[in-house]
């Protein structure tokens, strides 16, 4: 499987471009700032249904427009398949294939496999929990598409019980104490359908992540040792907020203690507003050598680990879906060491597809069969050959 061609239409800076691609090695080429990586990341939107750089979908619509269509033609078995996602400003987005009628994104994303590697990355190990949680429901989602609806319900009902518990806290503040409004009553019943409802979905989204992170775990230390040296070990934990499935699953059991959890701290959560448990809140760390990789590992363990994560993604998905994911690796080869930058070479070479974003011809790979696209070339041709239709 391979995309031979990829447009974007009102796309972050694009007001509408084509790319053409081959198979194996494509370069994007271009001076910092022209949006290549705003072409790779249309592709991992209309992989994954999200973009790791942001958590909404604003930003990915051109400023001015109302919506962005991102489309690809993938290629299998002779065969041409034309995947189309439409992103408004507001609103869920949605899918079509080969112009047919209008998807959900829980029956159109993982349709494309990819995996994106991008200077961003060292923050999943260094970074703010959000990354890590984006990297698991973005994973997730590529294998099984009932994960991404099951984490949009666990979304909405957090919001829900976000917005019920701002009320509650309003009507203490202005009636101080336990006084209640009937509003407020209201408020009350409705907080506990949907704290019951938060505990059954957030049990399920915790499981499976859970499993996502005991999948990724022999595929990482493999990949590490390879990278780094055979006698080094990482480890992957998960850090869940519903920590009761780790030990009793989801069961009635871990439904009961949760819902205990919630009782302790339902003051808190009126008084301050907002939710205080729940898989918003989920984490996973690194252990590196017996030792939390986060504030203790060096800058290039880090690099590693990254690396090493995102290649355990790639084989598991590999392996789960039957097909190789698309690699695109964005803007990496400024930030890796001459070995580094082989390793990756050495595994980009035996893919499918891989399409690599450079910003400086010294940063090219030194490799045969490189199909190199000059951006701002193609965007002048595109842009002329658009004005020649409008006359
Ligand atoms: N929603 C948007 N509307 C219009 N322009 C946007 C939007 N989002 C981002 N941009 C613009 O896109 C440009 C960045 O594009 P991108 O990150 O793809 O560049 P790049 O070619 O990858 O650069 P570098 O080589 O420096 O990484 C910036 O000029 C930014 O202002």
């Amino acid at each position: 499987m391979y995309i031979s061609r990829l447009a974007v239409d009102h796309y972050r800076s694009w007001e509408s471009l084509v790319v053409d691609l081959q198979p194996g090695i494509n370069v994007l080429y271009g001076r910092n700032g022209l949006g290549k990586t705003n072409l790779v990341e249309a592709l991992e939107v209309l992989s994954t249904g999200s973009s790791h750089r942001v958590s909404s979908s604003a930003p990915l619509v051109q400023r001015g427009q109302h919506k962005a269509t991102v489309r690809a033609n993938v290629q299998e078995d002779e065969h041409t398949t034309t995947y189309e996602l439409t992103i408004p400003l507001r609103g869920a987005n949605r899918g079509r294939i080969n112009n047919g009628s209008s998807l959900y994104m829980r029956d159109f994303v993982g349709r494309i496999s990819c995996v994106c590697f991008s200077p961003d990355d060292q923050h999943l190990v260094a970074g703010d929990p959000n990354g890590r949680r984006n990297f698991l429901d973005q994973t997730a989602s590529q294998l099984d598409p009932s994960y991404y609806q099951l984490k949009q319900d666990v979304t909405h009902l957090a919001q829900q019980r976000g917005a019920l518990l701002k009320q509650l806290s309003h009507s203490q503040e202005v009636l101080g104490g336990d006084s209640y409004t009937d509003n407020s009553q209201a408020a009350l019943s409705t907080l506990e359908v949907w704290t019951a409802q938060f505990i059954q979905q957030g049990m399920k989204l915790t499981e499976r992540r859970l499993q996502l992170i005991r999948s990724l775990q022999g595929p990482i230390q493999d990949i590490y040792q390879q990278l780094a040296g055979s006698d080094q070990s990482v480890h992957m934990t998960y850090l869940p907020s519903f920590a009761e499935v780790i030990d009793d699953g989801v069961s009635a059991q871990s439904a009961t203690r949760i819902s205990q959890h919630f009782q302790r701290i339902y003051a808190g959560e009126v008084a301050r507003g907002q939710n205080l448990i729940g898989p918003q809140r989920d984490d996973m760390a690194f252990v590196l050598n017996g030792m939390e990789a986060k504030g203790y590992a060096s800058n290039g363990e880090e690099w590693t680990l990254a690396l090493a994560l995102r290649l355990a993604q790639f084989q598991l998905l590999a392996q789960e879906n039957n097909h190789q994911p698309i690699l695109i690796l964005d803007d990496v080869f400024a930030q890796l060491d001459e070995h580094r930058r082989r390793q990756i070479l050495n595994f980009a070479n035996d893919q499918n597809q891989v399409i690599i974003t450079v910003a400086a011809a010294t940063d090219l790979p030194q490799v045969d069969d490189v199909h190199v696209i000059d951006v701002a070339d193609i965007a002048d041709q595109h842009r002329i050959a658009m004005e020649e239709v409008s006359l």
